[in-house]
């Protein structure tokens, strides 16, 4: 493979290189290659790699590769990119389906605007207490797609968001997978302020949508917010999560915001050998 083209994209802040590889022509393994592209200054830079496949049950298949090679099962700030990248295309009109591990993912695109009804969040335990350097940090956990542990906490800007986040991560309590680890402070019943640390970026990220939405659902299940609510992420921007439940059980998890085009570029042989 000599070249590849690829579009560089970001979802609030948290910014992804998407291959159409539908006719899976990657001469190098995906998480090689994300390791590869996804290095700042030294190559193109980004959070993650998406590839865009062929899917036999939903319009494409979404996969994401973190930058550090490793594979997750969803990516919700990459879903909203890689669902304006197939509309663009011509890949799937604006209301579409794509798969991914975590199961198919709902989107629909209005311009730059992308809202995803996202998969039920799986094993919400609340309420767990875990010692980081002799000090007991109160935790909550809950899968919306990929792992988190959401913190709440008073003075955002207080906390060692990468030095703590990256304590949790690797807790034993979190293992053999790890976390995503979401600082969240509540502002009133319908916002959010959040920071998060992100697993296999292994740092803060300017977003994260999986983290948007669990700390969205966790506040909610504690009864501090309800429906819709609306997160201020670290980049700035505000995201929008509404559901519908019954009790401590969520039936539909929407999530939406803006998605930006930045460029489309070709990677040459030499960035993708080493
Ligand atoms: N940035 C993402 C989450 C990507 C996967 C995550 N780093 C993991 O390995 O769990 C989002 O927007 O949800």
């Amino acid at each position: 493979m000599d070249k590849l083209i690829f579009v560089k994209m970001s979802g609030s802040g948290n910014d992804f290189i998407v291959v159409d590889n539908r006719d899976d022509r990657l001469a190098v393994e995906p998480g090689t290659l994300a390791e590869r592209i996804c290095r700042r200054r030294i190559s193109v830079g980004a959070d993650g790699m998406i590839l865009v496949e062929s899917s036999s049950k939903a319009d494409f298949r979404m996969r994401i590769l973190n930058a550090d090679g490793s594979e997750a099962e969803m990516c919700g700030n990459g879903a909203r990119c890689v669902a304006r990248f197939a509309e663009m295309l011509g890949i799937a009109g604006p209301h579409m389906t794509f798969e991914t591990l975590a199961g198919i993912i709902h989107a629909q695109v209005v311009g730059s605007r992308v809202k995803l009804q996202m998969g039920r969040p799986q094993q919400i335990r609340l309420d767990q207490s875990i010692e980081v350097d002799g000090v007991a940090h109160h935790v909550h956990s809950i899968n919306t797609g990929v792992p988190h542990a959401v913190l709440l906490c008073s003075d955002l800007e207080a906390i060692p968001v990468r030095a703590l986040g990256r304590e949790i991560r690797f807790h034993p309590a979190f293992q053999p997978a790890g976390t995503n680890v979401d600082f969240v402070t509540v502002l009133d019943t319908r916002t959010l302020v959040i920071r998060t640390y992100e697993r296999g970026v292994e740092d803060e990220t300017l977003a994260c949508g999986t983290g948007t939405v669990a700390a969205a659902l966790v506040a909610a299940t504690l009864g501090m917010v309800s429906s819709p609510v609306e997160v201020r992420v670290r980049s700035g921007e505000t995201l929008t999560v509404s559901f519908t439940r019954n009790g401590t059980e969520f039936h539909e998890v929407f999530f939406e915001g803006d998605v930006r085009l930045i460029y489309q570029g070709e990677l040459m042989a030499e960035a993708l050998s080493a």
